[in-house]
């Protein structure tokens, strides 16, 4: 079920379109991710999910049962969060509860028990200017949760993290989408791969691939063949281009590379093309690609 939809969802800077005609299926009950370099559009949507920048155009549309405020059920920490350093943690959780709207009773009563979650409860009287880096994530973390939401919205939580921190916090994330919906953005397939069941991969403001992350991970586990021989083979290439079986093909001096529907059948063809016998083959190894391939291939 579909805790949020867009659609044709979009935001317009100085004429050009930052996030364009986005479709998203956000699901209760499980990890989310959106994936894509740097620029890509990822803060922008979420700031819209989020109600904190107006979409130009498009919808967003909750599941009836969380109707109103979106706030309410919505749980943010964005890129870079400010922290009060001369707080405790757990005053900060509690102060960022209060400005939430949550009573101080309640916001005390339930601060232990979410910097327990996080694993903060020996630190919790410490400064915030003494965490490490993966701390203050963890922290802010907390923060987001203290109002109950259903979709805990994390941006780049990991990004700026050194290995220690970012392990810190993608158990966290594990932990913590058994209890509530995750969406996360991220520049890092692994860790989209480490945590979520769906992904979208958008580039310059449009989703590109989208899907179960198990379901892309075997469709993009095609074959591939790599040819290098001794003279150019650009212009043989070509004869390959409208083969029903090709799904891929790059051609650079006297190298190639070509994704497959069937390896059995395409090595067969090409081993068999006269046009190829015509050159000398250096070598022809055949590979798989991954989705880690597909990534890099459409985020280039
Ligand atoms: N307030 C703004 N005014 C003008 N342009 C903006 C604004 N916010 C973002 N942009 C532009 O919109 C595009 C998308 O930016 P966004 O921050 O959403 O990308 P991102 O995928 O989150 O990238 P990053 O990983 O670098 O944060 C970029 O080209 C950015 O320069």
């Amino acid at each position: 079920m579909s805790l949020i939809l867009t659609e044709a969802l979009t935001k317009t800077f100085n004429g050009t379109n930052a996030v364009d005609q986005i479709d998203l299926s956000i699901k209760e009950g499980v990890c989310t991710a959106l994936l894509g370099p740097n620029g890509a559009g990822k803060t922008t949507t979420l700031n819209m999910l989020t109600g904190l920048m107006k979409k130009s155009s498009g919808n967003i549309i909750f599941d009836k049962r969380y109707s109103g405020d979106r706030r309410k059920y919505i749980g943010y920490l964005p890129q870079y969060p400010k922290f009060y350093s001369w707080m405790t943690g757990e005053e900060y959780v509690i102060y960022s509860g209060q400005l939430g709207g949550i009573s101080k009773q309640e916001a005390i009563k339930k601060t232990d028990d979410l910097l327990a979650m996080v694993g903060l409860s020996d630190d919790k009287r410490k400064k915030i200017a003494g965490y490490s880096g993966g701390m203050k994530q963890r922290l802010g973390i907390a923060q987001a949760l203290i109002h109950d939401p259903k979709l805990l919205i994390l941006d780049e939580p990991v990004s700026a993290l050194d290995p220690i921190g970012r392990r810190e916090v993608l158990e966290l994330m594990k932990t913590l989408k058994k209890k509530t919906s995750i969406l996360f953005s991220t520049h890092v397939l692994h860790d989209a791969e480490e945590v979520c069941e769906d992904i979208f991969i958008i580039k310059k403001g449009k989703v590109v691939v989208e899907g179960n992350l198990g379901e892309l991970q075997k469709k993009y586990q095609k074959p591939t063949i790599y040819i290098e021989t001794e003279e150019p083979l650009e212009s043989w290439s070509q004869s390959l281009k409208d083969i029903e079986w090709l799904r891929h093909i790059e051609a650079d001096n006297t190298k190639l590379t070509i994704t497959v529907e069937n390896i059995d059948v395409a090595r067969e063809y090409i081993l068999n093309n006269t046009g190829l016998r015509n050159l000398n083959i250096k070598s022809f190894q055949v590979a798989k690609t991954t989705l880690e391939d597909l990534f890099m291939e459409v985020t280039k």
